[in-house]
Formats: structure tokens, sequence, C-alpha cells
């Protein structure tokens, strides 16, 4: 059941497992760990009720818009007035503002995180795309888990999907591939319930006219993304299937076993205890309003509060570098310095032309009349325009693999089947302009830029300091030009040429300084951070959770949401290569890719200081031996950080002599050897 206040839960706070945050991943686990009737299981939420919000329930995108930014469904908003049955009180909350962005000329952006049951998945695109097989099988990799690569983890995509049929019940043949997909899931996913026939015969008519470009992907979640294909969603009888409405819904939250308590708000961990020889936390510690509580968990403490949230509880529990936890005067229970380091989030951008059909998003949102008949439909029979977002498809796409900045720059992608880029065409131009636009969002979706999630107040409701980093690598900025490049190739094709008047906005008789500044002036976060908390081998030193998910070092305490997806840096290769008895001879220096870990580039670079030095003389003897060889990194609190790995390899191997000396000098102190 899902409860209001603390003051009408049947229990004493004492319960087998205690999971914080009914978001996306935590809703997830409440549902299957009460299907064992002899668990009890109470889930922490520090937002609102996603029932009878409209906006979360109407695909369309004017609703949801209606839920980003500063309000009670959002964390981008200090104050909250706390609504519960008994009282209606102010709860300090945090504010999910990003620090300026240098990738973004100084912005300063409000980092959107759902603050509501569900979360995300209560108000995000609801685009359901699974990755690349290449991805997961890269995660069991640096794992060392073969749970996670792509056939293994196949079965719990079929556990959790509800394949259903699109609102308007059209012929979907030929849009999908059924063999990759269920029908007996849980979570509804639906292929695009109402049709724009103009914008679909072009775009479908582009597949063949530029097939090398842009080939027809029958199904982008059959593990092999790249190409084009029909945009499938999780939208269900068309309305939005989140967590809160699959995995909480009424059959399963109804459950006797299962607890929601909603505004409650976890500060941190309490209870220390070390009866094990582990230490261990037997509570978490929440607010609601201004009343602290202490939930008590018996078996283990979940941690779900998402990639911004969970970090943030870590911290404040004094999980987390010691050399900032001790200066905020936070006692360090466990000396784990990953937490919050080398997060990734993906940039997008977004282009529009003008054609002179009117079969177009904006043009019903641009007319009332329109809009009112649509909503009207939607209400009536939950059919209708108002059934889908904005994109209809999504072409996911490589850079070219002899594009001028894989010279200096490692192939961040997982291997040959996974895109750099992506592009949702829609009949939507974004919103810009008059009506009769289509456009397109691009995004890069292996990004090589990396940020943080750190505290500076040991008061658990300040604000945690977000640096997404959009943007600072070149490699991102690149592979932005390029995916517009595309979008431009893709409305030049000839079956547009009749309906396109121009593009909205003129990129292509600019210079690429010029553009590179609008990117950077409007270039938008995806909202997918990852790798806040992320996962390793188990022998790894880096990394936050084993690949089981426990807490390295730490007993009963999980964490389960999208911070554990690692976004990998050139140290994790290089130990993993290094532990795995990874030998400079036996490696093919031009190849810069060893097994399909592209990021290991810098493997090789630092196999080529070998090289260069086969005898390690000085300056090189002091960048890259330590006592067990190979990783040197100039910033203890950056262990994971791309940045200051690959800036010491870099430097190493590049060939001003200054260079080199200036690289030894920094980091002759500061070098970590890998375990
Ligand atoms: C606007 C937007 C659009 C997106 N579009 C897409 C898309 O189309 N497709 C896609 O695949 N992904 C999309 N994403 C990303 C995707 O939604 C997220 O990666 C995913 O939902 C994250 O799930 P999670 O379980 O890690 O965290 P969340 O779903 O954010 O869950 C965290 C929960 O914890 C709660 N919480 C946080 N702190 C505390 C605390 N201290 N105490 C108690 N509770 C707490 C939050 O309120 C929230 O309910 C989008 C994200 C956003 C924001």
């Amino acid at each position: 059941k899902v409860y209001e206040s603390v003051a009408d839960l049947p229990e004493s706070l004492t319960y087998d497992f205690v999971i914080v945050g009914g978001g996306t991943a935590g809703n997830v686990v409440a549902n299957r760990l009460t299907e064992d009737p002899d668990f009890s299981v109470l889930v922490l939420e520090a937002g609102v009720s996603n029932e009878g919000v409209l906006d979360s329930m109407v695909p369309f995108s004017t609703f949801v818009i209606g839920l980003l930014g500063p309000n009670i469904f959002d964390w981008s908003k200090s104050d909250y007035l706390v609504f519960t049955k008994f009282n209606a009180e102010i709860l300090n909350s945090a504010d999910y503002t990003t620090i300026p962005q240098t990738g973004l000329n100084g912005r300063v952006l409000s980092y959107l995180r759902a603050h509501m049951l569900g979360g995300c998945s209560s108000h995000n695109a609801m685009f359901y795309t699974r990755g690349s097989a290449d991805d997961f099988d890269r995660y069991a990799r640096l794992t060392d888990d073969a749970g996670w690569s792509w056939d293994n983890v196949l079965p719990y995509f079929f556990k959790n999907e509800k394949l259903s049929p699109p609102a308007d019940h059209h012929n979907t043949e030929g849009q999908f591939d059924p063999t990759v997909h269920s029908t007996r899931g849980i979570t509804s996913v639906t292929l695009g319930g109402f049709q724009w026939p103009i914008f679909n015969h072009h775009v479908i008519q582009t597949t063949k006219e530029l097939p090398d470009v842009f080939p027809f992907n029958l199904d982008m979640n059959s593990g092999k993304p790249l190409g084009l294909g029909w945009l499938q969603s999780t939208i269900g009888g068309g309305m939005r299937s989140s967590s809160a409405t699959s995995y909480l819904a009424d059959e399963f939250v109804r459950r006797e076993n299962l607890h929601v308590l909603l505004h409650a708000q976890v500060t941190d961990l309490v209870n220390l205890s070390n009866t094990t020889g582990e230490v261990s936390f037997g509570g978490v510690r929440f607010l609601q309003g201004s009343s602290q509580f202490t939930a008590k968990a018996q078996k283990e403490i979940i941690l779900s509060a998402g990639s911004v949230g969970t970090p943030n509880i870590l911290m404040h529990s004094g999980i987390g570098d010691r050399n900032v936890l001790g200066p905020l005067g936070i006692p360090t229970v466990l000396h784990l310095p990953s937490v919050g380091q080398n997060i990734t989030d993906q940039p997008s951008f977004g282009a529009s032309w003008s054609v002179n059909f009117n079969q177009t998003l904006d043009a019903i949102i641009q007319n009332a009349t329109r809009f009112n008949e649509a909503f009207a439909q939607w209400n009536q029979s939950h059919t209708g325009p108002f059934v889908i977002k904005a994109a209809t498809h999504i072409a996911w796409l490589r850079l070219d693999s002899n594009s001028s900045i894989f010279e200096n720059h490692p192939d961040p992608s997982a291997g040959p089947h996974t895109p750099h880029i992506d592009g949702g065409p829609g009949p939507g131009g974004g919103g810009m302009g008059v009506a009769g636009h289509v456009g397109a969002g691009l995004a890069v979706v292996t990004p090589l830029s990396r940020g943080s999630i750190t505290i500076n107040s040991s008061n658990p409701l300040d604000p945690p300091v977000i640096d997404i980093g959009l943007l600072q690598n070149d490699f991102d900025i690149f592979a932005m030009r390029e995916a517009l490049k595309r979008a431009q190739q893709f409305f030049s094709a000839p079956v547009w040429q009749d309906v396109i008047i121009g593009p909205t906005q003129d990129f292509e008789n600019i210079t690429t300084n010029a553009l590179d500044e609008i990117i950077r002036n409007s270039a938008t976060p995806t909202l997918h951070l990852v790798g806040s908390a992320a996962m390793s081998a188990r022998d790894a030193t880096h990394g936050v959770v084993n690949p089981d998910l426990l807490v390295k070092g730490i007993g009963g305490l999980r964490v389960i949401d999208a911070s554990v997806l690692c976004a990998y840096s050139g140290r994790d290769i290089c130990c993993r290569r290094k532990r795995s008895g990874f030998d400079k001879a036996t490696v093919d220096v031009n190849r810069h890719n060893i097994d399909g870990m592209s990021a290991s580039v810098r493997c090789v670079e630092y196999i080529k200081v070998y090289m260069i030095f086969p005898n390690a003389p000085s300056e090189a003897d002091a960048v890259w031996s330590g006592p067990s060889g190979l990783c040197a990194l100039t910033n203890e609190h950056q262990e994971d950080g791309i940045t200051a790995c690959g800036a010491v390899v870099h430097a190493g191997v590049r060939t001003t002599q200054s260079q080199k000396q200036s690289s030894a000098s920094v980091s002759q102190n500061r070098k970590m050897p890998c375990t």
C-alpha cells in the first residue's frame, strides 16, 4: 500500500528490506522482493504521488513539460510544500542545479530528476531503447561477471517487457521483430499509436534512398541498434507506463508485505555495527516534514535514489573520499573515492526544418481548436495524436571509422555494432517557430566527457554539487557536429525536396568555430546520468559496488539504480588488463581496440611508452612504473578520472621533452598502482 504519513504505517518501521527511492529501479526491486510473502519491504520515496497526475499520463510532449523544472514533481527546486493527510509544511530539500559548465560556455542548468513515485520513469521521454549487445558484453568484461553479458541480461528485458498493440491498432508487421520481444512482462512497450502519414512515408523512403547512411533497422532493440527504425516507447493503451503504474500497479501494491511511504526524504544511513567483521548499517534516517525517523532494515538497505541522490546519501553516511568528507566534519566510515566520480551524461542538441505540410505536432500545439479536439479524443478513448511524444523513429549511427577525431581519441563505443550518435526524427520542430516543422533531436551517446557529484556541506539537505562536465572533451563536440551533418544529410534526401522549405537555422554556411559556439550555447544533457556509484570487478580497488551491486567493503548495502552503470575510464581498462596478465610484448600498438574495449587505447598508449622507452628512461619511469606497474594518476580524487589518466598518458606519449618532464614531475608523487 502507498502511505502518505509515517503515522499511517501499520508496523514499527522495522522491515527486512528498506529501499531508498521509489523510482524507476526501486519499484522493480520492491515488486520482485515482495513476490516472496516472507519478505517485508519498505520503500521510502521523497517525492509526491503519481496518482491522478495528468501530465504524467498523457504521452504528448506538451503535457510532460508541465512536470519538468521547478515544481513539486522535480528536484530542481529547493523548497517543497509537503502535503500529507495531516499537515502541509515546507521541507527544505535539495536543489539539483549544475555548477557552471565550462563546455557549455559557463551555463548553469537545472538538472532534472523526478521527485515523484516512479522517479524519472514518471516524467521521462519514454523512449524504450535497450542499448547494444556490445555495451552489455563490455559490462561483463569489465566487471568480470558474465551475468552482465547481453545473452544473460536479455531474459530480464523479457521479464520486464509487455509488448502491447499500438493505440491505433495499426498493422505493425515490418516495424519490429517479435522474436526479440516479450508480451508477458510488466512494463508496457509499444510502437507509435498515431500515424503521421506524410512524415512517416518520407522517413522510410529516406532509408531506401540513402541506405548506406541510414539503413533500415527492423528492430533497434535486438542488440544491434545501428540504422534507422521505428521508435518503441514505454506506453500502453495510450498512456505512460512508469515503474509506478506497472511495478506498483494495484495487484502488486496491495501486497501486505509491501509498504511505500511518500514525502520521506532520506538523509543518511545510521546504526553502524561491526558484528560480522564487516561494517554495516542497520537503519535509514529520513525526514517527513520536520520530523525525523529511522527505519530499520533486518536484511538489507537498498539504495535507488538515482544517480544524483545515491552518491549524495552515501557521502552523507560517511562513504566516499575521506579527503572530501574529513574537511566537512563527516566521519569517514569507508574511504571509497570513486563515489560520485567519473560520471557521464549524453549531450543533446536539436535542429529543425520548415515544411510545406501541416501534419506536424506544432500545428496541433499552436491551434487551440485542434489541441482541444486531440485532448478530447485522448480523454475519451486514449487514442489520437496525444498517444505519442514527439519522435517517430530513431537513427543510431557510427562516426566514420576514418574520422580525424580517432587520430587523437580512443573510440569510446563498446564495439562495432554500437552507435556514437543518435538522431530522433519527428514531426515536430522542438516547439520552434510557427506550424509546419520537422526536426531531429540529436545526441552523442558515447561521450568522453566526465563530471562528478560531490558535496560541500555536512547538511544532507543542502544541494549536492553537480558537475556533469558536458562537452568538455573534444570528441563530444566533434561527434555532435557529425550528428548535425547526418541530420542535414537526412533531410536533403531526394524524397524531402518537394516538402522542405528550409532549415530553421542555417548551420551550413558558418565556420566550425561559430557552430561550436551555437552548440555550446544551446546543448543540454539528455539526463541519462550514470556512473556515480559504478560497479567494477570484485577485486578492483576502484568502483563503488561489486557486480552483484553490493557496496564494496560494507555489509548489507546495495545500490541498484542507474548510478551503477560504469562510465569507463582508461584506468579501468588498464588495471583490468594488468590483472589479467596483460603484457606489453603481446600488444599490437597500432590497434586502438583491445578485446572490443575501445577505451583501452589508453593501454595501447601506455604500451607505446614502453615501446618508445623500452628501458624506462627516467621520465617514462617516473610516469609509468609504480610498485605494480602501469597505472599512474594525477589525483587520488579522480581515481577513475579519464581526464587525469588520459592527461598523463598523452603527455607521456607526445613528443616534446618539456611535456614529458612536466607530466613526470606532476605524477611522481601521486601515482597509484593497480592492485
Ligand atoms: C526528462 C527526462 C527524460 C528522459 N528520457 C528518457 C527516455 O526517453 N528513455 C530512457 O531510457 N531514459 C530517459 N531518461 C533517463 C531515465 O529516465 C533515467 O536514467 C532513469 O529513470 C533513472 O532511474 P533511477 O532508478 O536510477 O532513478 P530515478 O528514476 O530518478 O529514481 C530515483 C528516485 O529516488 C527518489 N529519491 C532521491 N533522493 C531521495 C532521498 N534522499 N530520499 C528518498 N527518495 C529519494 C527520487 O525522488 C526518485 O523517485 C530521461 C530522464 C529525464 C529526467
